[in-house]
Formats: C-alpha cells, structure tokens, sequence
C-alpha cells in the first residue's frame, strides 16, 4: 500500500484535513496511525479506502490505482470501521453473506467462507441471532468477519479495540497478528499507545494534516534522551507544589521535574513545576525523569518528600514509552 502527496481540502475550510501525506505499508506489516484529535487520520484512510475523495496525490493498495480503479480496490481491500454499521436487521450470518452478494461470490462459497469465518471468529453458535441481540465484543468479531469474507490483502481497521473488555481485546489482537502472519497488511488507526507499541510494526504520527514521524515503536522510542521517568503522586499538604518540585530538582540525578495532569498525562509545567497547587484532595502527580540508576535516586527523592513532610501516595519507575514520543512530537494542547 503506498500513499504519495494526499491532500484532502474539505470545502469551507481553509486549512487542509490531509496536507502532503506520502508513505508505503509493505505487504504483510501491522502499521498504525496515530495522532491527536482531528489529526486527519480518519481522511487518510477514507481516501485509501476510497471513501473521501482526495483534492490531490495518488494512492495504490494491493497494487491497484485507487484514483484509477476504485471499484477493483475495494476488492481488495477490507474495512473495519469504528462505527457499527452492521445491518441490524439481519442475523450474523445474513450480514456476511450480503457482503459476499455484493463482492460477487458465487452462493455456495459465501456461505463457506461466512461459516468458516464465524467459527474462527468464536461466532459460530450464534449465527442465526440478529446482531442487535449481540454484544459489543461480538459485534466488532462480526465486522471483522465481514471484513474478511471477500479475502482482502489490505485490511483498514479503525480503533480496533475501543469499548471492548479486556478479553475480547485481547481476541482482536490474536486474530490481527493472524491476519499478519498469513501476510495481509494490516492499517491500523489509534489513540492507544500501547497497542499500537505492541501491534504495529511501525507506527506513523500525524499532525495538523502531516505525517510529521514514521519508524518502528522501538526506533522513535530510542529518538528520546536516555533515562527512567519516576511518576510520584504526594500530598503536598502545606508545603505547596511549588516548592516540593524546587526541592526534588536539587535531588542529586534528577534531570528535570515536571507536574503531570492525572488523567491525560499532559504536562501543566516544564522543568520546575509552577502549576496550580491541588485544593480538591487529590495528590499532586510529578514526573522526574533521571539518567542515573533510578534506585538510588529514588530514594533520595523520597527522603527529600518525607523530610518535608509531605505524603507518597504512589509511586512508579519506567523506561520513556510511545505515549512519551507522542505528546513529545504534538504536544499538550487538546484539539
Ligand atoms: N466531512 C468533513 N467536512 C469538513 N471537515 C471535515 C470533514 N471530516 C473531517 N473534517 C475536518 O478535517 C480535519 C481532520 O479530521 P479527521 O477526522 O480526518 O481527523 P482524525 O485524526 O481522524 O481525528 P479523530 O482522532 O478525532 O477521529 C478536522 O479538522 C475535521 O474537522
């Protein structure tokens, strides 16, 4: 699949949703496109699956021209997409079965490949059910099925495992690192840095319209300084944000001390922390990060909020992650 100077410009807007976008998924990788809300990561992939019509550059996948011959590309792609746009009305069999009507398989081999695909799928025993009666797990296994029935060697998949529990999760990746393994490309859009660190082969960045990095979870993980983050809540009591992230920046190691946002993991300050002291009786989050040999570091950082009588709510020691690169390259701002 490759991608060379998309440009998608939405009428009324003066900024393009996809501005230059170029890159090649070679056969059989898992790839992953991440980026913020509004990024134009939907776009992109509404062009490749051609769904959104692009302004300007030129798209293949499979190795067909999608500009040139959209119905034969969508032979041979598949899609996944975020929304449940299974056919209520029908049971779980019927809606495969349809999609194969309309890619034109002959009837006795869509019922084949619809009865092989719910049995793989976990579904095989609910096949007569209509899909409403499904849950939501179920209900993604059964797009996905779909998705697979007419054999696409280029599967588009939109937020994979979003609202699903942990199993069926974990079902979805199995079944994804199949589809890999059997050498079906395989483009992925998510806002889940984990899972893209643990699906992807590689992984691209967009923002603002551009590709702006594309490596390996590994690669663009190595691109940031060496070091260990130490992630601590404390109830700062009296002593006030302010001054314990001035104290613990003068713990001997401590590179850099920033005050975190509890939920996003978006940073309020750089360096020193200066943000606004916590009134709601929440503990104040900071990340430290250290080159060092984060166990002694960690102890003195601990001796420093114990002496000035703050309290260690939690504490947590890791290496810099995907989610690091990624609010490194697009920042803190919410979109
Ligand atoms: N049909 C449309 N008409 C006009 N503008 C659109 C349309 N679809 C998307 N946009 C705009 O294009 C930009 C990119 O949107 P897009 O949905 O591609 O981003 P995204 O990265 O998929 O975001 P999200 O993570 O929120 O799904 C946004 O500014 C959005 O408002």
């Amino acid at each position: 699949m490759t991608a060379r100077g998309l440009v998608k410009v939405y009428p009324k807007r003066d900024r393009p949703a996809v501005d230059g976008v170029s890159f090649a998924v070679p056969r059989g990788e898992v790839f992953g496109l991440l980026g913020p809300n509004g990024a134009g990561k939907t776009t992109t992939i509404g062009v490749l699956t051609t769904r959104v019509v692009p302004t300007r550059g030129e798209a293949r996948v499979g190795g067909v021209d999608l500009m040139r011959d959209g119905a034969q590309a969508r032979r041979v792609l598949g899609v996944v997409s975020q929304h449940n746009n299974l056919d209520r009305g029908l049971s779980v069999h019927q809606n495969l079965v349809m999609h194969g009507l309309y890619h034109g398989l002959p009837r006795r081999e869509r019922r084949r490949r619809a009865d092989a695909l719910l049995e793989e799928m976990g579904l095989a025993d609910r096949a007569g059910d209509r899909v409403d009666h499904l849950s939501g797990g179920q209900q993604q296994r059964v797009k996905i099925a779909r998705s697979l029935l007419h054999e696409p060697s280029v599967l588009f998949v939109d937020e994979p495992s979003t609202g699903l529990d942990p199993q069926s999760r974990l079902f979805v990746y199995d079944k994804l690192t199949e589809l890999h393994e059997r050498g079906v490309t395989v483009v992925i859009t998510t806002h889940d840095m984990e899972e893209a660190a643990r699906l992807c082969d590689r992984v691209g960045i967009m923002d603002r319209g551009r590709l702006i990095a594309l490596d390996t979870p590994a690669a663009l993980t190595a691109s940031l300084p060496e070091g260990t983050h130490l992630d601590l809540a404390v109830d700062v009591g009296t002593v006030g944000a302010r001054q314990l992230a001035k104290a613990l920046a003068e713990c001997p190691g401590v590179e850099s001390v920033e005050q975190v946002e509890p939920a996003s993991g978006g940073r309020t300050g750089t360096g020193t922390a200066g943000g606004s002291e916590e009134d709601d009786g929440a503990p104040t989050r900071f990340r430290l990060r250290t080159e060092a040999d984060p166990t002694p570091v960690l102890a003195a950082v601990l001796q420093v909020i114990g002496g000035l009588g703050c309290e260690v709510r939690d504490v947590g020691v890791r290496r810099p992650s995907l989610e690091d690169v990624f609010i490194g390259l697009t920042g803190r701002g919410i979109r």
